[in-house]
């Protein structure tokens, strides 16, 4: 196990995470679903340990990195210096990395050079991917990181990432609401219930063909729907 996390509670004027369990493997890739607000952002900000109250615990083994749902690029920075800024505080100087993580998901040598007001919002989403693996974190979590792309930026998105992340081991939990996108790429997949919400399935995808995925998914939703109504 390098990440858990043990009955988690947490509300803001209402109850939204009621009792949620899981865990990663290491090197495993976990897809989390759920309705929306069911609090897939204020787990994955849990889990990272950006939010102050929660009761429950979390257990962690290994370092850390987040994408968050918006890019947060600083726009008066290059790209590459954008991916490059927590080596920098990190006092790190594996530039060349970086930028090679930057290159194997897809950004050009240009798009690196410009501001990120320059590029398409795909080339934005991958420099605030690169920026995280930058770091060469053993865990990363991902918030969104296919949704609002268009078709062959997301396909390419999808490949490369899943192909570094399996390449350097790296132990990944992403929420995604593009189902056929988080499917081809994960080991696993946890549904969360409507809030106040609890994990209302888990589900092992290995070796299953996508069709076999998605088909599976679709039972465990149509079930959850007639259990928890629409
Ligand atoms: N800082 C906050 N203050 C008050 N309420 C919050 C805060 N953060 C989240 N919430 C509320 O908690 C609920 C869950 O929000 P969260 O963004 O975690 O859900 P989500 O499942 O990621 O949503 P979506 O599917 O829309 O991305 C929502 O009702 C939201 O309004």
């Amino acid at each position: 196990m390098i990440l858990e996390a043990l009955g988690i509670r947490k509300g803001f004027s209402e109850l939204v995470l009621a009792d949620i369990s899981l865990r990663l493997e290491r090197g495993e890739i976990l897809g989390i679903v759920g309705p929306n607000s069911c609090g897939k952002t204020t787990l994955l900000r849990i889990l990272a340990g950006l939010e102050g109250y929660y009761e429950g615990e979390v257990r962690r083994n290994g370092s850390l990195s987040i994408v968050f749902q918006e890019d947060r690029l600083l726009p008066w920075k290059t790209l590459m210096e954008n991916i490059c800024l927590g080596l920098k505080y990190a006092g790190r100087r594996d530039i060349e990395k970086a930028l090679n993580y930057a290159r194997r998901l897809g950004i050009s040598e240009e798009d690196l050079r410009s501001f990120p007001r320059r590029v398409s919002g795909g080339t934005r989403r991958k420099a605030a991917i690169a920026r995280a693996l930058a770091l060469e974190p053993e865990i990363i979590l991902m918030d969104e990181p296919f949704t609002g792309l268009d078709f062959s930026t997301m396909v390419t998105l999808r490949s490369s990432l899943a192909d570094l992340l399996r390449e350097r081991g790296i132990s990944a939990i992403i929420v995604s609401h593009q189902l056929e996108d988080l499917l081809t790429v994960v080991d696993r997949c946890v549904v969360m219930t409507p809030k106040p919400s609890k994990i209302g399935a888990e589900l092992n995808m290995r070796g299953m063909g996508l069709e076999e995925r998605i088909n599976l998914l679709k039972d465990v939703l149509m079930r959850m729907v007639s259990d928890h109504g629409p």
